[in-house]
């Protein structure tokens, strides 16, 4: 392919011409059909350890030009709900506009406002960009965000700061905090299912977690999310999820009924 050829939100169809994974048949996001997902009680509680991060640790929150992505230290483990050991690597989202929702995956048809992916490598493999290449290497804990009454104070960690970081290539610190706050209080309901990364290069070596519990923001958190940061044309950045693919005859599991 062009190597490093730009891709965007907008010629989905060139991702698979550059990117051969792109066009695999263990592509993510999808859509859970909850009527179809396998009740599978072996299922454990996911646990996160180590993601209560002191204030005084600087983590790195940038615009990418794709989406916003915090900088996450390897001491944050993934010790429950899959057979290995799986290390934090960065935390990101995707979102809509103001006139839609963006969630990536969606749930018997319905598009979340936006959704959280904390991506985690396998520890068995000594480097992240080793651990993509092997099917076990990935794991990717999801969330859904919707709008709710309150603000979200765990989320206001990251949205206080897109202000600073409106431009694609821009950085900014953010003082650490406890990371599982973005993520549900109830870690045991989830679907499971093996997929891929959602970016070229659509490696299919990400075993997903989609929690069924939803975050809540303000509405004047979610607008923030929507309106703030710009893309590499200078238009602002909405819209970065990709459409769903097919299961190709996966199927999806589920850790409650
Ligand atoms: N849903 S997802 O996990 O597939 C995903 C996306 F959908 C994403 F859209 C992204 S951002 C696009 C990829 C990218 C671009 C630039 C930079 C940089 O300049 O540092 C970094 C990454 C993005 F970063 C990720 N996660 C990344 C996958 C890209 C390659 C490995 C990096 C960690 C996980
Ligand atoms: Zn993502």
């Amino acid at each position: 392919g062009k190597g490093h050829s730009h891709w965007s939100y907008e010629d989905l169809k060139h991702w698979s011409t550059d990117y051969s994974d792109c066009g695999g048949t263990k592509q993510s996001p999808i859509n859970v059909d909850t009527t179809q997902a396998i009740f599978s009680p072996d299922l454990r509680p996911i646990q996160l350890s180590g993601y209560s991060l002191p204030a005084n640790m600087q983590l790195k929150l940038k615009n990418n030009g794709h989406t916003v992505v915090l900088d996450l230290p390897e001491t944050l483990a993934l010790t429950g709900g899959y057979a290995q050991q799986y290390r934090a690597a960065q935390l990101h989202l995707h979102w809509g506009s103001p006139s839609g929702p963006g969630s990536e995956h969606t749930v018997n048809g319905r598009r979340f406002a936006a959704e959280i992916h904390v991506v985690h490598y396998n520890t068995k493999y000594d480097s992240f960009s080793e651990a993509m290449v092997h099917p076990d290497g990935l794991a990717v804990l999801a969330a859904f965000l919707e709008v709710g009454r309150g603000e979200n104070q765990y989320y206001h960690e990251i949205l206080e700061h897109l202000l600073e970081i409106q431009e694609v290539g821009q950085e900014t610190f953010v003082p650490g905090f406890n990371i599982a706050g973005l993520l549900p209080a109830n870690l045991k309901s989830y679907f499971h299912y093996n997929g891929s990364l959602t970016t070229p290069p659509c490696y299919q070596t990400v075993k997903w977690t989609i929690f069924n519990q939803t975050m809540l923001l303000s509405h004047h958190q979610m607008s923030m999310l929507v309106s703030t940061l710009r893309s590499p044309d200078d238009k602002l950045l909405q819209n970065n999820y990709r459409p769903v693919q097919s299961l190709h005859g996966r199927g999806v599991l589920a850790s409650f009924q």
